[in-house]
C-alpha cells in the first residue's frame, strides 16, 4: 500500500513554481557559478543580521507554544531549542563574518523588504495564532535556506572558496537533518489540525515563500 501523502508534502508539489523561485533564486546561482557581485553578497549579510537579531523572538514564542499546544511537547521542545542554539552560533558568526568583509554591522539599516518579513514574523507571535502556523512558518524559513545553501555544494558548483564556509552553515547535513525534525513536527500538527488552521497555515506558507524571494531580490539591489 502506498504511504499517505503529507500535507507538507501535498504543498511542496501543488507551489513547486514558488517554492524553486525561493530556493534557486539568481542571487543562489550566482553563489553557485562565482558570479557573485560582492557588493551583493554584503549587502545580504547586513540585512540577514539584522533579520536573524529579529527571528530570536519569533523562535522564543515558538517554543512557548510549542510547551502548550503540543501532545510531543518534549521532542518539540529540544527540537526548537536546538533551533535557538543555532541562531545564537549564527549571531557570532555574522559578527565574525562582517568583520572579514569589512561589513560595518552597527550602521546597517534594514530595508523595506527585511522590515516587511520581520513585521510579518512578529505578528505571528500573537497569542491569538495557533501554534501549528508559526511551526510551519519556521519549517519553511529554516528549509528556505538549507536547500538553497545545499545547492552551492553540490558537485559541478563553482562556489568561490571564500564563500564556501557561508554555504556550509546552512547547508550541511545536520542542519538538514533539524530541517527534517520541524517538518515531522508541523505535518504532525497539521494532521490533527481544523480546516481553518490549515488553510491560515497554506497561506502563511506561500508568504514565507514570498518574503523569502523578496529577501533575495533585496540583496540584489531590490528594496
Ligand atoms: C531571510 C532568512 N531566512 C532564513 C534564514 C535561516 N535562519 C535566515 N538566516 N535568513
Amino acid at each position: 500500500m502506498e504511504a499517505k501523502m503529507t500535507m507538507t508534502e501535498t504543498w511542496l508539489r501543488k507551489h513547486r513554481l514558488l517554492y524553486v523561485g525561493a530556493t534557486r533564486h539568481p542571487f543562489i546561482h550566482g553563489i553557485r557559478d562565482g558570479s557573485i557581485d560582492i557588493s551583493a553578497f554584503k549587502t545580504w549579510l547586513g540585512q540577514d543580521y539584522l533579520f536573524v537579531r529579529a527571528f530570536v523572538p519569533f523562535v522564543e514564542s515558538v517554543l512557548t507554544k510549542a510547551r502548550k499546544g503540543s501532545n510531543d511537547s518534549d521532542n518539540d521542545v529540544e527540537v526548537i531549542l536546538g533551533g535557538l542554539a543555532a541562531l545564537n552560533d549564527e549571531i557570532s558568526w555574522f559578527k565574525n563574518e562582517a568583520s572579514k568583509w569589512g561589513v560595518q554591522l552597527s550602521n546597517i539599516v534594514p530595508q523595506k523588504a527585511n522590515l516587511e518579513y520581520c513585521r510579518f514574523l512578529e505578528s505571528l507571535t500573537s497569542p491569538e495564532v495557533e501554534y501549528t502556523v508559526p511551526i510551519v512558518a519556521f519549517w519553511v524559513i529554516e528549509t528556505v535556506y538549507q536547500e538553497s545553501f545545499a545547492h552551492c555544494l553540490e558537485d559541478g558548483s563553482e562556489t568561490p572558496a571564500e564563500l564556501k564556509e557561508t554555504c556550509q552553515r546552512w547547508g550541511n547535513e545536520g542542519f538538514r537533518e533539524y530541517c527534517n525534525s520541524l517538518r515531522k513536527i508541523a505535518d504532525r500538527q497539521l494532521e490533527k489540525a481544523t480546516d481553518d488552521a490549515i488553510s491560515k497555515a497554506e497561506a502563511t506558507f506561500l508568504q514565507v515563500l514570498e518574503y523569502e524571494v523578496d529577501f533575495w531580490n533585496m540583496s540584489h539591489g531590490g528594496t
